[in-house]
């Protein structure tokens, strides 16, 4: 971390193969901030979170996430700079063949951990944070959607990030449990962890009005108002 800034990117351009999605991109997102990412289909939400995640390499500008230089960052380091970032994307959702304590446990050995004690008292205090320490033992078809995606947010939390990015967090969930998903991500970022969230649900962005970044016509536009 610089200072409070978690996210920081100057003068980024975005390409998806040889096509430039965003170009001169600057964005900042600093400790506890919660960000909305919206957008049409098609305008680079999903690319600007693999810049930030490392799934897509940045030639020009200047970027930072989690303390890491994101601009020629070595492959070997990308696991590194993702322990930093909680990811809660619909293409990471709970394997269904182990229980919610394995699938923990799964992340927690695929990050370094070791000690068995430790990843134990870990996995109960991130589902404590999330409300759902009952779950435990459970699998994942035994959960509703919204329980389930409160593991997958225990889950991000494990390596304690300094941000969450989440894809569509509410996509498949009813509009109370939508709310709740949200008002709990809303808390963390309280607690320091910086949040943003892709969305194209602007129910639940008058649900909970905070700062809106916008992709559109190939730029990002920081801090716009939302009607
Ligand atoms: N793997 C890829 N190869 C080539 N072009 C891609 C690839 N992924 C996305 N694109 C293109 O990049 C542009 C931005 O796509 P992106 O997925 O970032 O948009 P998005 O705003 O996240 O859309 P959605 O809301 O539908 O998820 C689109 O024109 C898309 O066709």
């Amino acid at each position: 971390m610089i200072g409070n800034s978690i996210i920081k990117l100057q003068g980024v351009d975005i390409f998806q193969q040889k096509h430039l999605v965003l170009s001169n991109v600057d964005l900042h997102i600093d400790k506890g901030d919660f960000v909305w990412l919206i957008g049409q289909t098609g305008s680079g939400k999903s690319s600007l979170l693999k810049v930030i995640y490392g799934d897509l390499p940045v030639s020009a500008g200047d970027a930072h996430a989690g303390g890491y230089q994101l601009k020629n960052l070595p492959s070997k380091e990308v696991p590194f700079l993702r322990r930093k970032l909680g990811i809660v994307f619909q293409d990471f959702q709970l394997l269904t063949d182990r229980t919610v304590e394995q699938n923990l446990e799964f992340v927690m050995k695929a990050t370094g951990w070791k000690d068995k004690a430790e990843i134990a008292k870990r996995t109960l205090d991130v589902l404590e944070k999330v409300g759902v320490r009952s779950k435990l033992k459970k699998m994942p078809h035994e959960l509703s959607g919204g329980e389930q995606q409160r593991v997958v947010i225990a889950r991000a939390l494990i390596n304690d990030p300094e941000i969450i990015l989440a894809d569509e967090p509410t996509g498949n969930l009813d509009p109370d449990t939508s709310e709740e998903i949200v008002m709990l991500l809303k808390q963390i970022s309280q607690s320091g962890t910086a949040v943003l969230i892709a969305t194209h649900d602007y129910h639940i962005i008058r649900a909970f009005p905070s700062r809106i970044i916008k992709c559109e016509n190939g730029k990002v536009l920081e801090d716009v108002q939302f009607n």
